[in-house]
């Protein structure tokens, strides 16, 4: 469903800021795969969420999205087939509109201008629908303008509003990092409910090491812009936090403390 193949991009290339943030990345997610990406910062785990939505356009490698190749293609086209849920509970969603506008505009996402927001009651029922199955009471507030909702009903809100055109990838960029734990933890729920519901195929970026294991059937662990580790759902289901920190020792050498990986 996802191939990346030799993908690399440096920033500011041959100056003195120059980041090579990836460096030759390869690859590959089936349909339904649903892969954690865990990594120090700067390690260039949302620039390989960037390059796969075209927010960037990768220097060098290919890109393909259910056997196609996208690297032409602009992020507008790629949000088609590409839903996304960023860290900012602020950035998926449109706080001026109501809940039911918000919903209408990512029906249409990628499609051609046009009604863009106009709701009939066909589109109103499905609408409640889909908000009932987060059991956030927001299937009563269709009218309601989302800068009203809290940050973990926004950010569900925004989970939702990404996966159900049933995008062929969805991409989630530390989506829960700014939620207190109890909301976090509603949110990391709803994801688990949503993408297997629709069997969707899934990057989840996080900083979190015991969500990276909880969710998905794969991990990822980057570094300095490489993938240093890929860990099957064998090897995935036995695994603890600390497993994960002595791999990146044995890997990286020396002894590596909880925080160094997570921040
Ligand atoms: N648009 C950009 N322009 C210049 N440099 C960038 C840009 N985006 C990322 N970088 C640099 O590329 C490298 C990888 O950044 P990236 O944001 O992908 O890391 P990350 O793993 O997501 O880190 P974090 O966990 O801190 O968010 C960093 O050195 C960063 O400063």
């Amino acid at each position: 469903m996802l191939t990346l193949k030799n993908v690399s991009q440096t920033f500011f290339p041959n100056t003195v800021n120059e980041r090579k943030a990836l460096r030759d990345i390869n690859l590959h997610l089936d349909a339904g795969d649903f892969v954690t990406i865990i990594g120090s910062n700067g390690a260039g785990k949302s620039t390989v969420l960037n390059a796969i939505a075209g927010k960037i356009r990768q220097d060098q490698g290919s890109i393909d999205i259910d056997g196609k190749e996208v690297s032409k293609l602009g992020d507008d086209k790629r949000a088609q087939f590409v839903g996304r849920v960023f860290q900012d509970p602020m950035a998926g969603t449109a706080p001026n509109l109501t809940i039911e506008e918000n919903m209408s505009l990512a029906e249409r996402r990628g499609m051609s201008r046009g009604l863009g927001m106009a709701v009939n009651e066909a589109k109103r029922k499905r609408y409640r629908e889909e908000l009932a199955s987060l059991e956030l009471g927001l299937e009563n507030r269709l009218k309601a303008k989302v800068g009203l909702l809290s940050g973990g009903q926004r950010q569900a809100l925004s989970l939702l509003m990404a996966t159900f055109s049933e995008p062929k990838i969805l991409l989630l960029d530390e989506h829960t990092a700014a939620l207190d734990p109890q909301r976090a933890e509603l949110v990391t729920r709803l994801t688990k409910e949503i993408v297997d519901r629709h069997k969707l195929t899934t990057l989840m970026v996080t900083h979190n090491m015991a969500q990276a294991l909880e969710v998905g059937n794969r991990l990822i662990m980057m570094h300095e812009g490489q993938i240093i580790l890929d860990v099957s759902p064998e090897q995935k289901s036995g695994m603890c936090a600390q497993d994960l920190l002595d791999e990146f020792g044995k890997i990286k050498g020396g002894q590596l403390s909880d925080r160094t990986l997570l921040q």
